[in-house]
C-alpha cells in the first residue's frame, strides 16, 4: 500500500493518540520518532512522525517539522497533517502558528492550513472558534494550569492570530452541518479573501467527516488538528480487517509519570501498586544519587513499580519559581529517562507505561526507540506499541497523554 497520510506530530503521546485512532479503524499506521531518514518509504498507509517540538524554541520546531514534512513528501504522502494537541497546547510564541506557516511556505504561495483541534471522543469541541473541554471553556479547565503551556484563552482564532502574521478565520458549526460542499465553498471564499489559517467548529464526529470530505476536494490544503480530524481523514481511506493483536513480550513492568495533568494526578493517587515519588529539588544538586535511590526502589519493588514526579500545580509552580520552568522540566524528564534505561538494562523491564507527552518523548529517545507499531488499544487515544531497542530487545511501550485513560488506568492498562 502507498503512503496516504503523512502526519507531523508535536509530541509523542499525540502521535500515539493518532496511531491508536487510525489503528482502531483498521488502517495500518506506524510512528517514527524524530526527523526520519529519507530512505525507503514505510509500507504503512499512515505514517506519524513524532517530534518533541511542542515547547521547543520555534525555530527548532519549524526546522524539524519542515524536514519531517519533506521526508513524508519524498515517501509519496498524498496528504500532510500537522498534529497538535486537542487542547491547542502552545504559547504565544508558537509553535502551532510558526510551524503551520512553514508548511504553508513548503506548499506554495496560495496554500492554506485548515483543521480543528476538536476531538469529540475526548470531549474536546469547538464552537464559534472557542474550544471546550467537556462542558468547560479551555480557559476554565485544568489546562489553564498546565506546567509548560497554560491555556488561558479559549478563543483559538485569537490565540492562533497571536502566533502568525497570516490572516486567521473560523468556520461556524452551521456551515459544517450544511455539509462538505458548504465547507469547501466557505474555505474557498476565505482563501480568496487572503485567509491562510482556517479553524473549523466541530462538536461531533459527523462534523469532522464533513470537514474531511471537503478537504478531499482540495489536495493543496495543509491539514491541521488533533487526533479527531486525523481519524476522520483515515476513515475516508477505508479500513481493512481489524489488525491482529500480538501478546506482549515477557518481562518486568514499570510505570513512569512525569505528567502534571489532572487525570494523571488522579491516576497516580489511585494506583494500588508500589510507588516512589521523585524529590525534584534533590535533582538539582545530585541527579545521579536520586536515580540510584529510585533504582533501589525499582529493584526491590513487589509488583509493578510506579516512579512519579507528578505533583499538584501549586507544587510544580513552586519548584519552577525556585529552579526555573525549563530547568525543572529537563531535570525531571532526564531523571525518568535514566530510570527507564537502567530498568531495562539492569532489572529485566520490557514493558513501560509512561504518562506525559514531553516525558514520553524523553523516555523513548533514551531507550533508543525509533519506530513504534500499535500492538493494542489500551484506552481511547492510548495504545500499547512495540519497539525494538538498539540492543535488539523487544519493548512494549505505552505513551499516555496526560489527560487520557481512566482513573484506574495504571492498574488496568496491562494485558
Ligand atoms: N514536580 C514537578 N516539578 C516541575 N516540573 C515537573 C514536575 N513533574 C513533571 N514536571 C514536568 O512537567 C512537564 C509535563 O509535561 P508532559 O510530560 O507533556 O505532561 P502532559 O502530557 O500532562 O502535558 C514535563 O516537562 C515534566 O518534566
Ligand atoms: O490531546 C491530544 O491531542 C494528544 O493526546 C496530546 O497531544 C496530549 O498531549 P499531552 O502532553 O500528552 O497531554
Amino acid at each position: 500500500m502507498s503512503l496516504q497520510l503523512g502526519v507531523v506530530a508535536d509530541d509523542l503521546t499525540g502521535a500515539c493518540d493518532v496511531a491508536a485512532g487510525v489503528h482502531a479503524l483498521g488502517v495500518d499506521a506506524e510512528v517514527r520518532l524524530g526527523v526520519p531518514d529519507s530512505g525507503a518509504a514505510p509500507e504503512a498507509r499512515v505514517v506519524i512522525v513524532a517530534l518533541k517540538s511542542r515547547t521547543a524554541p520555534a525555530a527548532e520546531a519549524v526546522r524539524d517539522s519542515v524536514a519531517s514534512a519533506r521526508v513524508l513528501r519524498s515517501w509519496g504522502a498524498r496528504r500532510l497533517y500537522l498534529k497538535y494537541c486537542s487542547t491547542f497546547d502552545s504559547t504565544d510564541e508558537g509553535n502551532i502558528g510558526p510551524v503551520a506557516d512553514a508548511l504553508l511556505d513548503l506548499a506554495g504561495e496560495d496554500a492554506a492550513a485548515v483543521g480543528t483541534p476538536a476531538t469529540p471522543a475526548a470531549a474536546r469541541t469547538m464552537h464559534r472558534g472557542h474550544l471546550f473541554v467537556g462542558d468547560r471553556l479551555l480557559s476554565e479547565s485544568s489546562l489553564a494550569h498546565h506546567p509548560l503551556t497554560p491555556m488561558r484563552d479559549a478563543d483559538l482564532i485569537r490565540v492562533l492570530a497571536r502566533q502568525t502574521p497570516r490572516p486567521v478565520a473560523g468556520i461556524p458549526l452551521e456551515i459544517l452541518h450544511a455539509g462538505p460542499a458548504a465547507v469547501a465553498g466557505r474555505i474557498a471564499e476565505l482563501r480568496a479573501q487572503g485567509v491562510r489559517h482556517v479553524l473549523l467548529d466541530a462538536v461531533e464526529d459527523g462534523d469532522l467527516d464533513a470537514a474531511a470530505a471537503a478537504a478531499a476536494g482540495a489536495p493543496d490544503l495543509i491539514l491541521t488538528g488533533a487526533a479527531g480530524f486525523a481519524a476522520a481523514l483515515a476513515r475516508s481511506l477505508g479500513g481493512a480487517a481489524a489488525p491482529s493483536v500480538e501478546p506482549p513480550p515477557d518481562g518486568a513492568r514499570l510505570i513512569l509519570s512525569g505528567s502534571g495533568s489532572e487525570r494523571t494526578r488522579a491516576q497516580v493517587s489511585a494506583y494500588r501498586g508500589p510507588s516512589h515519588p521523585i524529590d525534584v529539588s534533590a535533582l538539582v544538586a545530585e541527579p545521579t544519587a536520586v536515580v540510584a535511590e529510585v533504582m533501589r526502589f525499582v529493584g526491590r519493588a513487589a509488583g509493578t513499580p510506579l516512579v512519579t514526579a507528578t505533583a499538584e500545580p501549586e507544587e510544580v509552580a513552586r519548584l519552577q519559581a525556585r529552579w526555573g520552568r525549563d530547568r525543572t522540566a529537563a531535570l525531571v524528564e532526564d531523571a525518568l529517562a535514566r530510570v527507564a534505561v537502567a530498568a531495562v538494562e539492569e532489572c529485566g523491564v520490557r514493558r513501560v507505561l509512561v504518562a506525559g507527552g514531553e516525558t514520553s518523548g524523553a523516555v523513548a529517545a533514551a531507550l533508543g526507540a525509533t519506530v513504534l507499531r500499535v500492538r493494542r488499544i489500551a484506552a481511547p487515544g492510548v495504545a500499547w506499541t512495540t519497539a525494538t531497542d538498539p540492543s535488539g530487545r523487544v519493548l512494549d511501550l505505552c505513551f499516555k497523554s496526560g489527560n487520557f485513560g481512566g482513573t484506574d488506568f495504571f492498574d488496568r492498562a496491562w494485558d
